[in-house]
């Protein structure tokens, strides 16, 4: 990685120092491309670990003062709770400062974070398609965006300048930055990255109660349950809220796929050779397409 000449991001908070602002704040560090990095979030013992592990400069409990001389703001807190945060920083912005957000779902955030900007100071939506099931400062890596996909979803009152500065953080960092409206970017996620978080949840759910065996079924698991559900390891208040604010296109996608496992019913009651090797052949041949 070359470094930057002159920082990119003059001062960069970060409100909610967990996977995703750790480790948007560890690149930028690491490529010279920010001139300090002020971590604001609720649990003291967290941002102390931060400084600790030199994620960030310093750390601030009051989002309206850590805030203060910041010419780009990232907030990385579940997504239900990112117009709250928002809301509060919003009047004490610098003019010409830039809010961007991680959160997994975009039309909620975006919808209600761009009318709560005060002339001069700019929102742009964003959504890095890259993370672990793990959480918290500890669990961040400078290179998690690596070859991976940002999402930016801009709207027809999207300042252009602003919009061309977080696709260069993005770019920074790592990452394609495709460009999409919230909706499109809404119905893609649900698609390929909340069904599935779905599915695993309710399969470890639905194993877990299948009690034929007297319990202790899921520790005779081995790789394919394990690798299969590793993301059911993931936050359960992120899940909530992605839940929560993505729910319509959620239930087409859970509909679909109940569709889809209905139809591998049938050709299993039915033992249908043929049927379930063409099911299982297709499946193989799109995944093998994506490694
Ligand atoms: N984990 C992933 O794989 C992933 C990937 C892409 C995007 N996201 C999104 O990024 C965001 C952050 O996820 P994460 O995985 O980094 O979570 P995380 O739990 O690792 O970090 C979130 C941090 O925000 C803090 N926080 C929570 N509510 C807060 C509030 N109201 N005010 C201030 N701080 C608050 C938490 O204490 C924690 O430090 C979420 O919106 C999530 O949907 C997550
Ligand atoms: O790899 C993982 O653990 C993830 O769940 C990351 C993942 C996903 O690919 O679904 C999860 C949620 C995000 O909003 C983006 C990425």
């Amino acid at each position: 990685m070359t470094k930057a000449a002159t920082p990119l991001v003059k001062r960069l908070a970060v409100i909610g120092l967990g996977l995703i602002g750790g480790s948007l704040a560890r690149v930028l560090r690491e490529r010279g491309a920010v001139g300090e990095v002020v971590g604001i979030g609720r649990g003291e013992a967290n941002l102390k670990r931060g400084v600790e592990l030199g994620v960030i400069d310093r750390y601030c409990l009051d989002p309206t003062e850590g805030v203060r001389g910041a010419d780009v703001v990232f907030v990385a807190t579940p997504v239900c709770s990112i117009p709250t945060v928002v809301e509060r920083i919003a009047p004490h912005l610098e003019d010409g400062c830039i809010v961007t957000d991680g959160g997994s779902v975009k039309e909620f955030v975006v919808n209600a974070c761009e009318p709560l900007m005060r002339p001069g100071t700019f929102f742009v939506g964003g959504h890095p398609i890259a993370g672990t099931e793990h959480s918290g400062v500890e669990a961040s890596f400078a290179t998690l965006y690596q070859g991976k996909r940002c999402i930016v979803t801009p709207t027809e009152k999207t300042d252009p300048a602003a919009l061309a500065k977080v696709v260069k953080i993005w770019a920074y960092a790592g990452s394609a930055v495709p460009v999409m409206d919230p909706a499109t970017h809404d119905r893609m996620l649900a698609a390929i990255s909340h069904l599935p978080h779905m599915v695993a949840y309710s399969l470890v759910n639905a194993v877990d109660g299948y009690d034929r065996f007297g319990g202790e079924l899921l520790a005779f698991s081995a790789g394919g349950f394990r690798d299969f559900t590793r993301i059911a390891s993931s936050d359960p208040v992120m899940w909530r809220d992605i839940a929560l604010t993505n729910q319509e296109a959620i239930l087409e996608t859970m509909d679909f796929f109940s569709d889809y496992l209905g139809k591998l019913r049938t050709l299993v009651a039915a033992a249908d050779g043929p049927g379930l090797e063409a099911f299982f052949r297709n499946s193989k041949e799109k995944r093998d397409a994506i490694l």
